[in-house]
């Protein structure tokens, strides 16, 4: 008997041992929750109804940038949503990416940064352009070191001459691979990650083919962008941050900008502490503002008047508003070289004589979005 209401006990103390521990984070969980969707006027933006606890996040799936968009099409084009406590608003019409880049930019310019970005140090995280949670003082001096010191025109001319380095090595590259197979992505990746390493630290950091020159820098960036697009139970439940269930030791720091202060957008509340995001990419595929919008036809901006730079909001590849992406200049003048040379130096074709129909053009979600199956090409020196 005693042997038995041991062994019982010993059952029950294995249940109870973990339920024990689980629960002051419940508590903490509930606590924070409180109701869903609380009722305010004018009320949050529509979206689809949470569960308790977990929120929306059975609804982003591995492609958040798909479920976000048909969310959008099932709610409007401003909707919002729960990531586990997180509130999450995101707009996808140029009208939203209006409000949030432009109207209330001075408001939602704050960027929430996750755990997993941010430096042991304070003094480290000061340091970080990009992970500065709101446009301080400090934000906006490296602001303006970047553009009177790092892309000025005046700088960005003066790197001609290591840009063309590059660019020569990647040809000279693709004339010696002629009629084999090369991974586009990592012939151009390191072209321009290279000309990066060579402005700003003197040195290559990788090779054409994917191998590292310098293991530690490149094998870091591989690890960073890894975790950055990795979910972070903090960064779904904030409060819990300071546990650090991950053991990231607050290593490192949000693609989401953040509210500082409540405010109203498109006739909705967006409370404090928010995370605003702008879908781009369900802009870039609506039939509303663009013709035949699944269609490779660069060709639409020929005589078009449509600028990339932050103004026209249908189109905002580097962003808008105060937080533009600093880096536009350079990269601007490296994509034109990279993609003319690889166009003007080659003809290209599929393996297998595969046509280009067939190709698989799924997108990997990530940091940038990719495509999951890597181009594949052969090139061939043009006479
Ligand atoms: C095709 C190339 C590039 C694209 C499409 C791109 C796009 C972007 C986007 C969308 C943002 C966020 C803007 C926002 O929050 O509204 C951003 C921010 C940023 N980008 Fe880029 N970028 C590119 C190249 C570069 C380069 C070459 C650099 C530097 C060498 C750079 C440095 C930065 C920095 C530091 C920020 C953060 C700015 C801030 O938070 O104030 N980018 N970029």
């Amino acid at each position: 008997m005693e042997g038995m209401a041991s062994t019982l006990l010993s059952g029950e103390t294995y249940l109870l041992i973990p339920i024990l521990l689980l629960l002051p984070f419940l508590f903490l969980i509930f606590k924070h929750i409180r109701k869903p969707f609380p009722s305010r006027f004018p009320p949050l933006p529509p979206g689809p109804y949470p569960w308790p606890i977990i929120g929306n996040l059975l609804h982003m799936g591995k492609k958040p940038h798909v479920a976000l968009a048909q969310l959008g099409q099932a709610h409007g084009p401003l909707i919002s949503l729960r990531l586990g406590t997180q509130l999450l608003i995101v707009g996808s019409s140029p009208a939203a990416a209006t409000e949030i880049l432009k109207i209330h930019d001075r408001l939602l310019c704050g960027r929430h940064v996750p755990h997993v970005s941010y430096a042991k140090s304070l003094d480290h995280n000061h340091l970080s352009l990009g992970w500065t949670f709101e446009c301080n003082e400090r934000w906006k001096f490296l602001r303006t070191l970047c553009r009177t010191e790092l892309f000025a025109p005046k700088i960005i001319d003066a790197q001609t001459n290591p840009r063309e380095k590059k660019v020569k090595e990647m040809v000279g590259f693709l004339c010696s691979k002629e009629g084999e197979v090369v991974r586009v992505r990592e012939v151009v990746f390191a072209t321009i990650f290279n000309f990066l390493g060579n402005i700003f630290v003197s040195e290559d950091f990788i090779t054409f083919d994917g191998g590292e020159k310098d293991g530690s820098m490149s094998g870091l960036l591989r690890r960073i962008i890894e975790l950055w697009t990795t979910p972070n139970i903090s960064d779904l439940y904030p409060i819990l941050g300071g546990f650090d269930l991950q053991g990231l030791n607050k290593k490192a720091m949000e693609c989401f900008r953040r509210i500082c202060a409540t405010c109203q957008v498109m006739n909705y509340t967006i409370p404090k502490d928010s995370q605003v995001i702008v879908n781009v990419w369900a802009m870039g595929r609506d039939p509303a503002i663009w013709e035949d919008p699944l269609t490779f036809k660069p060709e639409r901006f020929l005589n078009s008047d449509l600028d990339f730079k932050g103004n026209d909001f249908e189109f905002v590849p580097f962003g808008g508003g105060r937080r533009i992406c600093p880096g536009l200049p350079m990269a601007v003048r490296q994509i034109h070289l990279t993609l003319a040379s690889l166009i003007h130096k080659f003809e290209w074709s599929l393996p297998h004589n595969m046509q280009p129909n067939q190709l698989d053009m799924n997108e990997k979600f990530g940091l940038t979005l990719q495509k999951e199956h890597p181009l594949l090409l052969i090139p061939k020196l043009r006479m």
